[in-house]
């Protein structure tokens, strides 16, 4: 068990501070929070537990960057994200061990999300100068109407541990583009990677004020609230789960604030008789359920297989999981590294005992790995499930994959439909007909045909139902950052003088 701290080529980009006006700072009570390797318990390092008189600080320094970074032109903005996303490239090696480090997922796949995380700057810095409004056509005679797109203003972010830096820079990216100011908490299990970020943009030039990290753990709660409620704050971004987006949108509401939410899924994963290639299927669903050890958002949480494939879907699918090594995300040839914290390990545990308390068969796994840390769970693969069983209805963010047998199109659907929440579906057919009817009839954001994998910066994301509203990346990300602004003109359109 256990690894020693990564070796980084730049050690600077480690820092146990917060980031407020453009320093690094600690909190004035002197107070800090711990921060442990999720695969080893280990102590990684601490950060200042800021209060809501620190982070005030930090609204009032985005509040004052506002009126000039607002005015900006749209190309120096571009400019300063294109210099941003280059410095996260070089420095791609060192962001990918402390994600390592502070998340546990394996360094390849910590990799894979700087290239993700980084693309939200390119991205955005391409949509900064294209801010484009529109020209109108009145329907009162003699006025000309055009819109202008602004920045919201001072932008409130917080952010979730699953993607440290992807969550963080989905956001900020086109904040930024935008002209707004931002202050973004960064996830207390994951804080390191946000203040590497932090520091990158210094180095990028970003004006001060403009990007402002701050940290807390137990004083979470109130900073949370603060940030949903001070009146210079116009904008809040949050992604996490249902409940607490609950709890902010409640709170956002005292001052109107323009929101949007990212919050929980629970993802069907369909895969119908028809099916053009059973592996293909096979892989994708193990693409989208083990991805991060099941800790992301657009798992997939519930597997229907249609009947005529249940079997063999089945057994090619435990077949798979059985080669999955499960080890510290710094070692070699892992594929799969621990959940976030014991938390997380003991919900994990309570779906598959559930499920197996209502008649569902272990396949494969069902157990604590314990002997390599506190936070790893085997890899687990249940057959015979039913909708009576909690993984059903909730989402178990973490490695367990059920199984549910379906007979028809329309129970499947009713079945995918049944919860609460709506953020990503997937299904498998060679039908194109059944293609567009499922994809139509499915209520979620983001659906994946024939494939287990959908992020990309290009493409909206986003929910629908419990899941939340708003799309970050692609054309319409930069909409969540601005407002509509429309001018009418009166007495125009006189006849040309003679
Ligand atoms: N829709 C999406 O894009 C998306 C992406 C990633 C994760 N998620 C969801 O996030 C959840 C997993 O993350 P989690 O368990 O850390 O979620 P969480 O809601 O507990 O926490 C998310 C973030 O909110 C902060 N937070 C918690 N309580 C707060 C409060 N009262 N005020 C302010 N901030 C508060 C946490 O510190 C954390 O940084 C899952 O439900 C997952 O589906 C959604
Ligand atoms: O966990 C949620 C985000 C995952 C993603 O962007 O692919």
């Amino acid at each position: 068990m256990g690894h020693s701290a990564p070796e980084l080529k730049d050690k600077s980009l480690f820092i146990e501070k917060s980031y407020i006006n453009g320093e690094w700072v600690g909190a004035q009570s002197g107070e800090t929070f711990e921060v442990h390797d999720p695969a080893t318990g280990k102590l990684i390092g601490t950060c200042p537990e800021l209060n809501t008189s620190d982070v005030t600080k930090a609204i009032e320094a985005a509040t004052a960057a506002f009126p000039t970074f607002r005015n900006t032109l749209g190309r120096e903005r571009a400019r300063m994200l294109r210099r941003w996303y280059q410095l996260m490239m070089d420095n791609a090696d060192d962001l990918a061990k402390l994600i390592t480090w502070e998340n546990g997922k394996p360094l390849a796949d910590a990799k894979g999300e700087v290239n993700y995380a980084a693309s939200f700057f390119e991205w955005f810095s391409e949509e900064a100068p294209r801010m484009y409004g529109d020209t109108i056509p009145a329907s009162v005679p003699g006025n000309r109407v055009i819109t202008m797109k602004q920045p919201v203003g001072v932008c409130g972010l917080i952010t979730p541990w699953n993607f440290p830096a992807a969550m963080i820079t989905r956001k900020i990216g086109p904040a930024l583009a935008a002209g707004c100011t931002v202050v973004a908490k960064s996830p207390a299990e994951t804080p390191f990677t946000a203040n590497a970020l932090a520091e990158l943009a210094h180095r990028a030039g970003i004006p001060k004020g403009v990007v402002n990290i701050v940290t807390a753990h137990k004083n979470t709660p109130e900073v949370g609230e603060l940030i949903t409620t001070h009146p210079e704050v116009r904008k809040v971004s949050f992604t996490g789960s249902t409940n607490v987006g609950r709890l902010l949108m409640k709170q956002a509401s005292s001052t109107i604030k323009k929101v949007s939410w990212e919050l929980g899924g629970n993802a069907p994963f369909i895969v119908f008789d028809d099916v053009e290639d059973l592996e293909v299927a096979v892989n994708g669903a193990i693409a989208s359920k083990f991805r991060s050890s099941g800790q992301t958002c657009v798992c997939a949480n519930r597997i229907y297989v249609q009947k005529g494939v249940y079997d063999e879907f089945a057994k090619r699918f435990a077949e798979k999981v059985k080669g999955f090594k499960l080890g510290a995300g710094f070692e070699e040839g892992i594929t799969h590294g621990p959940v976030i914290h014991e938390r997380a390990v003991n919900k994990v545990h309570e779906h598959v005992q559930d499920a197996i308390s209502k008649g569902a068969k272990l396949a494969i796994g069902g157990e604590k790995a314990s002997a390599l840390g506190p936070n790893f769970y085997n890899p687990t693969v249940l057959t015979g499930m039913t909708k009576e069983m909690l993984l059903a209805s909730e989402e178990t963010f973490g490695p367990v994959a059920g199984l549910f047998p379906f007979e028809t199109e329309k129970d499947v659907v009713d079945l995918a439909n049944s919860a609460e929440v709506g953020l990503a579906g997937y299904f498998f057919s060679g039908n194109v007909r059944r293609i567009f009817r499922v994809a139509e009839a499915m209520e979620v954001g983001m659906v994946g045909v024939n494939t287990g994998l959908i992020s990309d910066v290009a493409s909206p994301f986003g929910g629908v139902k419990q899941s939340g509203f708003g799309r970050e990346g692609s054309k319409y990300g930069i909409d969540e950052f601005t407002t509509i602004k429309s001018v009418t003109f009166g007495g125009m359109g006189e006849p040309l003088q003679a």
